[in-house]
């Protein structure tokens, strides 16, 4: 017998679960005899309806395997449960391309609560559930009657037809029990919802969790982690105001989370609340108060939500290796948060610090700054480092991250503290807690895996994952045969390369190169990795690209080559590096000429030497047969005069009006230039 808080008893509950398309199965009850099951004319499994059941409305998966199934009676409110195992696990997901199947773990949080008998919002168990057949927005009963005909009450719900949507979403619901204010949610919640996850991962296209919005953001960080080598989609919401009022945001944000979770793609634990789809581990709870009480400080929404829904397929991060979903649901308790604030005391830090602790987030100020005068502190806290205890500094501040450029924030990595980055403090905290039990892992393995990105959770600049771009338009255009994969991998490894060029990162050009990347292949412009390299200047990217065979002759759409990109940043070294890489001067001379004299005209005594390093001929006339030398001596350049004077250039070549440089430069009255060239010109008047 079970009564609500309010006093009134609800006479309904569960069972629509996804019992689709298995092949074999036995049903037990409570004392474990066997039932028989049920199976309708659609190929899909269900609880026969019974007269007994007045509605079957969910579900819940038991730790030993068993799936089980409450119900409550007509007329005389008993509860009742009976469980049934799986006996093979066939593929369930429907076989209707037209439909997508999404679970819903319903936790609790505002959007199913009700206010009880104190005038207080508290959780209601199956409030939810019952209502939401009743919302057409959220469920549409025609198909229902249409497709599950008598079976309807209790198959499960269907979210009506979106537009520019393919696929319409059939959804179930699992109500925990009990329900719970997030506020009251633990790690061991966290782990229940994984191992439920895991447990139907072969049955839903994506998993929606719906859950209180305090500490929303813990449980999609922690899941972020827990959740390995995801592949499909799972997206936590919740609502401000409950579902059964007037106003509730929990509508808008429950119908946008099956939407997606139905029809995209998105292999990471997500939060979909407001009008954005965030990375969950990059998530905080930023108002009490507002509709959009979530925010991405230091990432761009997945997704935006507006007239369209768009998604950002390069933001999506996915896993980069070729293993099995898993779940990993040791999780270390021994985790703390400690926030530094003005004159903390000595004694609070070495309490914190103390045993059992084997991590600890350390919130500073600002870049991720402590009192460096504090030596009390800074000695506590290496002793603790040294004790073996995983310190990651993260900030106080809404955004940004830790940055070690005051003396203030470098004296915590010499006490061995180390760099959250731009990490909340909720994924922090909930990856320290996933490392930590990693038992496999040394110690060393342990604070390397704090520093990397492993689920998109933190910028460090060391890992990226662009490669993962292709696959991502790849799907997004709907491209699938290996032609196509070529073909988009063809255009859009260049730019991926020269992204990795612009910020001078040979370990990811390491990366294209092993994912098959062509790092000779030219953009849109026909301009290649070498090309931009030699732009922005960075002699080891350059010297890389070389000695990973790109070429030096390459020329892109305005018959540019590397070496005048070289020239035109006046960079000696890479263009003696190109030029020993067999690099040549390329185009007509006259062409030549004409940069040379304009540079001479300018006095550009740098961008001279550059074509002489180029192999350029210093002598070499514009169309009007003025060399370089004419224009220096005309424009009164004298150490230029010298310059090329130096460099034997021919000092008497005349132009088209039979003028040499010494003209040039007795017209103009430069007498220090006359005198040089007169000098050079009848040595033998020395
Ligand atoms: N909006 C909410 O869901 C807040 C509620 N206290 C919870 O976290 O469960």
């Amino acid at each position: 017998m079970m009564e609500c808080s309010n006093g009134t008893c609800n006479v309904q509950v569960l069972l629509h679960i996804p019992i689709m398309q298995s092949d074999s199965e036995a049903t037990v009850n409570e004392n474990n005899n066997v039932e028989s099951d049920g199976k309708d004319g659609f190929g899909l499994k269900y609880d026969r309806p019974s007269d007994e059941v007045s509605k079957c409305e969910s579900v819940k998966y038991r730790k030993d395997g068993l799936t089980q199934f409450t119900s409550k009676f007509n007329g005389n409110n008993e509860r009742r449960s009976s469980l049934r195992r799986n006996v093979s696990k066939g593929n369930l997901m429907s076989s209707d391309h037209t439909e997508s199947k999404v679970l819903v773990i319903y936790t609790g949080g505002t959007i199913g609560m009700m206010r009880n008998e104190n005038n207080v919002l508290c959780p209601m168990p199956n409030a939810l559930i019952k209502n939401l057949r009743k919302y057409p927005n959220m469920h549409d009963d025609n198909y229902a009657q249409k497709k599950y005909g008598a079976a309807a009450n209790m198959a499960p719900l269907v979210l009506p037809n979106v537009v520019g949507e393919n696929r319409r979403v059939i959804y179930s619901v699992t109500e925990y029990d009990p329900l719970l204010d997030s506020s009251n949610m633990s790690i061991n919640d966290w782990i229940r919802i994984a191992e439920d996850i895991k447990q139907s991962y072969e049955f839903f296209d994506g998993f929606l969790i719906l859950h209180g919005t305090d500490t929303l953001s813990y449980t999609a960080s922690a899941l972020s982690f827990m959740l390995e080598n995801l592949g499909k989609t799972v997206i936590i919401t919740g609502s401000q105001i409950p579902i059964f009022e007037t106003r509730t945001d929990g509508k808008d944000n429950f119908t946008a989370a099956l939407i997606v979770a139905g029809n995209y793609v998105i292999p990471e634990v997500c939060v979909m609340f407001g009008t954005k789809l965030m990375r969950g581990n990059r998530t905080v709870k930023v108002s009490a108060n507002c509709l959009d009480a979530f925010n991405s400080p230091n990432t761009p929404p997945i997704a935006k939500i507006g007239i369209s829904l768009n998604v950002d397929y390069r933001l999506i991060f996915r896993p980069c290796t070729v293993s099995k979903f898993s779940v990993h649901v040791k999780l270390d308790e021994n985790v703390g948060l400690l926030r530094i604030f003005p004159s903390i005391s000595l004694a609070t830090i070495k309490a914190f610090l103390n045993p059992p602790m084997l991590g600890v987030v350390l919130q500073t100020f600002g870049a991720g700054n402590i009192p460096s005068n504090r030596e009390d502190i800074i000695n506590e806290l290496r002793a603790a480092t040294s004790r073996g205890i995983i310190i990651v500094n993260c900030t106080q501040c809404a955004s940004g991250g830790v940055n070690e450029i005051y003396e203030t924030g470098s004296v915590l990595r010499e006490c061995g503290v180390i760099s959250g980055f731009d990490m909340t403090v909720e994924a922090a905290l909930t990856k320290l807690s996933y490392v930590l039990g990693k038992d496999e892992w040394p110690l060393e393995t342990k604070k390397q895996m704090m520093e990397q990105n492993i689920r998109g959770e933190l910028t460090s600049g060391k890992t990226t994952h662009d490669f993962d771009l292709v696959d991502a338009v790849a799907r997004s255009l709907q491209l699938s045969s290996p032609h196509q994969l070529l073909q988009l991998g063809a255009t859009l490894f260049p730019a991926m390369v020269n992204a990795a060029v612009l910020q001078g990162d040979k370990e990811k050009l390491d990366t294209l190169k092993s994912y098959g990347a062509d790092l000779s292949a030219m953009n849109y412009d026909n301009r290649t990795a070498l090309q931009i390299a030699c732009c922005i200047g960075n002699y080891e990217i350059v010297k890389y690209l070389l000695l990973n065979g790109v070429s030096v002759h390459s020329r892109d759409r305005n018959d540019r080559t590397a070496l005048m990109e070289a020239i035109s940043k006046d960079d000696h070294e890479i263009i003696k590096l190109l030029m020993k890489c067999g690099s040549h001067m390329t185009g007509s001379s006259r062409l030549l000429g004409e940069h040379l004299c304009a540079a001479a005209s300018r006095g550009l005594h740098k961008r001279l030497e550059s074509y002489r390093l180029a192999g350029a001929d210093l002598s070499q006339p514009d169309p009007s047969g003025r060399t370089p030398l004419h224009l220096a001596a005309l424009h009164g350049h004298t150490e230029l005069v010298k310059y090329l004077i130096k460099n034997h250039v021919e000092l008497d070549d005349v132009d088209l009006l039979g003028l040499s440089p010494l003209d040039y430069a007795m017209k103009t009255k430069n007498e220090e230039i006359v005198k040089i060239l007169s000098e050079k010109l009848n040595p033998s008047k020395e």
